[in-house]
C-alpha cells in the first residue's frame, strides 16, 4: 500500500471509515479529538463537559482502542492510514474544517493529519505530544524497544501490562492523584486488549513513524502545545517544538505531569477553551 508525501494527499483508501468508533457530543464549532496509548473516547470523561458548551465533540477510538477494531494487519494502524480514515470521517460528516486535539499518540497523529491536510485544521491543539524522533537511529532503537514490549503484552497479558505501564516514569505523578481517579484510569485501559495494544504499539508507535520536525515550520494554523510542568521531558520537546512553529503558544501546567486533562482538568479546560475563542475571535 502506497501513500502520497503528506502534502496534502495520502493515497490510502479509507478502510476503517465506518468501523471506527465515535461519539459527537456538545455544541459548536467541531474539535475531533483524539486520546492517546491505551485510551479511549472514556479518556476525556473528566474534561468533556467542561469542553461540551463551547465545541461539537467528535471522540473517536483509534484503532487497537476502545470499541474500535484491532485489524490483524499492522498497516492499518500506519499514520498515514490513520490520517486518511480520519479524513474520510470528516468527509462523512461533512466537516470541511475542524479544530483538533491530541494527546501524546493521538497528538502524533494530530500532527500527521495537519501536515497531510493543514486546509481542514483552524486550529491544532497538542497535549504532550511529539513530532516522532528527529534521528534514524533513535527510531531504530525505539523500534526495537517498542516491539520487544508488543510481544511481551501478548505474552503476558493486559492486566499485567496495565500495571506495567501506570508504574512508568512518565506518569510518576500519577501516584498524587485520588486512588478513585487511578482506579479509574485503570478500569478504562482494561477495557481495551492486549492484541490491540501490541498492534498499536508496533504500527503507529512513536519509533514507527517519520519524523515531523521537518515539517513543524510550514504549521500556519494557530497552534497550542499543553504541557504538565512535572513532565520534564515533554516540556522540553515540546520548548524545541515552539521554536519551528510559527504560530504557537506553549502553556505549562502547574502540579501536572505528562496527562494533564487527568491531573489538572480545570485548568486543561481553561486553556483550551481559551484558545478555542481566540482563534474564532480572529476569524470574525
Ligand atoms: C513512555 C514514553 O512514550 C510513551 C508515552 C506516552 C505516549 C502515550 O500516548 C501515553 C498515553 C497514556 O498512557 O496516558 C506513548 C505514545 O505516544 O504512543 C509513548 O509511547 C516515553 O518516555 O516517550
Amino acid at each position: 500500500m502506497s501513500f502520497g508525501d503528506n502534502r496534502g494527499e495520502a493515497h490510502a483508501a479509507p478502510r476503517y471509515l465506518h468501523e471506527l468508533y465515535v461519539e459527537q457530543v456538545g455544541h459548536g464549532p467541531p474539535l475531533l479529538i483524539l486520546h492517546g496509548f491505551t485510551g479511549s473516547t472514556a479518556e476525556w470523561d473528566e474534561v468533556a463537559p467542561l469542553l461540551m458548551p463551547h465545541a461539537t465533540l467528535l471522540k473517536v477510538d483509534l484503532l487497537g482502542h476502545g470499541r474500535s477494531p484491532a485489524p490483524v494487519e499492522l498497516d492499518a494502524y500506519r499514520m498515514e492510514q490513520a490520517v486518511t480514515d480520519l479524513l474520510a470521517l470528516l468527509d462523512r460528516n461533512r466537516l470541511e474544517q475542524v479544530a483538533l486535539l491530541g494527546y501524546s499518540m493521538g497528538g502524533r497523529v494530530a500532527l500527521h493529519l495537519a501536515a497531510a491536510a493543514p486546509e481542514r485544521v483552524t486550529a491544532l491543539i497538542l497535549a504532550s505530544a511529539s513530532p516522532g524522533l528527529a534521528e534514524a537511529q533513535e527510531r531504530a532503537a525505539r523500534r526495537a524497544n517498542d516491539e520487544a514490549l508488543a510481544d511481551r503484552i501478548e505474552q503476558q497479558g493486559l492486566a499485567w501490562f496495565v500495571d506495567y505501564w501506570a508504574s512508568i516514569q512518565l506518569f510518576a505523578s500519577q501516584a498524587q492523584l485520588p486512588s478513585a481517579t487511578r482506579a479509574a484510569l485503570r478500569a478504562r485501559r482494561l477495557r481495551g486488549t492486549a492484541h490491540g495494544y501490541a498492534q498499536s504499539l508496533r504500527g503507529m508507535g512513536t519509533g514507527h513513524q517519520r519524523s515531523l520536525w521537518q515539517e513543524l515550520p510550514r504549521l500556519t494554523m494557530p497552534t497550542l502545545l499543553i504541557t504538565g510542568m512535572l513532565d520534564q521531558k515533554f516540556v522540553a520537546i515540546n520548548e524545541q517544538m515552539a521554536e519551528a512553529l510559527p504560530n504557537v503558544e506553549h502553556v505549562r501546567i502547574a502540579e501536572a505531569g505528562h496527562t494533564v486533562h487527568l491531573e489538572q482538568p480545570q485548568a486543561f479546560c481553561e486553556v483550551v477553551v481559551r484558545f478555542l475563542h481566540q482563534g474564532r475571535n480572529k476569524n470574525h
